[in-house]
């Protein structure tokens, strides 16, 4: 199975703290591409942190930039391209999704609490982070499972077995 010609190989979506960024760094280490991060997109073009972005500016705004951001990395970007944990919130982005490999990597909450702790750079996480992550799952699993491709557990798995049940699935190799 392969990307649309041109498009991303592999668009890695999931939430906060799954391995998007870890995971699709090795990932194109192995594929031998360029890895790209939606979220590491907008900091660079803002000149500054997503949490300041939401605090100084609000969600929807945040929304915004990154509704933008997707769409510009799905049509400049052929290598490993990672989404913000919600970019899936936005329909027009799910749409647009449908034609491009995405891997929708999976975690259970106590796996989630032990990668994001308490980290402050997680906003939507910054207070009470097992019931938060609980509320947003229960929002969102659904909108992860219709936009994947393929679903991958994390769980009890390296961030390099994780990297290779991702080729597996998709039936890719190293370059
Ligand atoms: N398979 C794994 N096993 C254990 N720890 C992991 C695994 N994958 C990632 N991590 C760790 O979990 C934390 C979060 O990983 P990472 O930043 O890649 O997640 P993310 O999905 O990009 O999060 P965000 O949506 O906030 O950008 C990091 O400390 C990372 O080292
Ligand atoms: O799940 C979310 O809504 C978010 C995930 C992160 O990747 C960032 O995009 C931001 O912290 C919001
Ligand atoms: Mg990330």
């Amino acid at each position: 199975m392969t990307g649309t010609p041109d498009g991303p190989r592999i668009v890695l979506i999931g939430p906060m703290g799954v391995g998007k960024t870890t995971v699709g760094a090795l990932l194109a280490e192995r594929l031998g591409v360029a890895h790209r991060d939606t979220d590491a997109d907008i900091v660079a073009a803002q000149g500054r942190e997503i949490a300041d972005i939401f605090v100084d500016e609000g969600e929807a705004y945040f929304r915004e930039l990154e509704r933008e951001a997707v769409r510009a990395a799905v049509a400049q970007h052929t290598g490993v391209l990672a989404l913000g944990g919600g970019a899936i919130l936005d329909a027009s982005t799910r749409e647009l999704l449908a034609a491009h490999p995405v891997v929708y990597l999976s975690m259970d909450v106590e796996e989630a609490v032990r990668r994001t702790g308490l980290n402050q750079a997680r906003p939507l996480l910054a207070v009470n982070p097992r019931k938060q992550w609980r509320e947003l799952m229960d929002a969102r699993r659904s909108l992860y499972t219709e936009v994947a491709r393929v679903v991958v557990a994390t769980d009890g798995r390296t961030p390099d077995e994780v990297a290779q049940a991702v080729l597996d699935a998709l039936e890719l190799k190293d370059a």
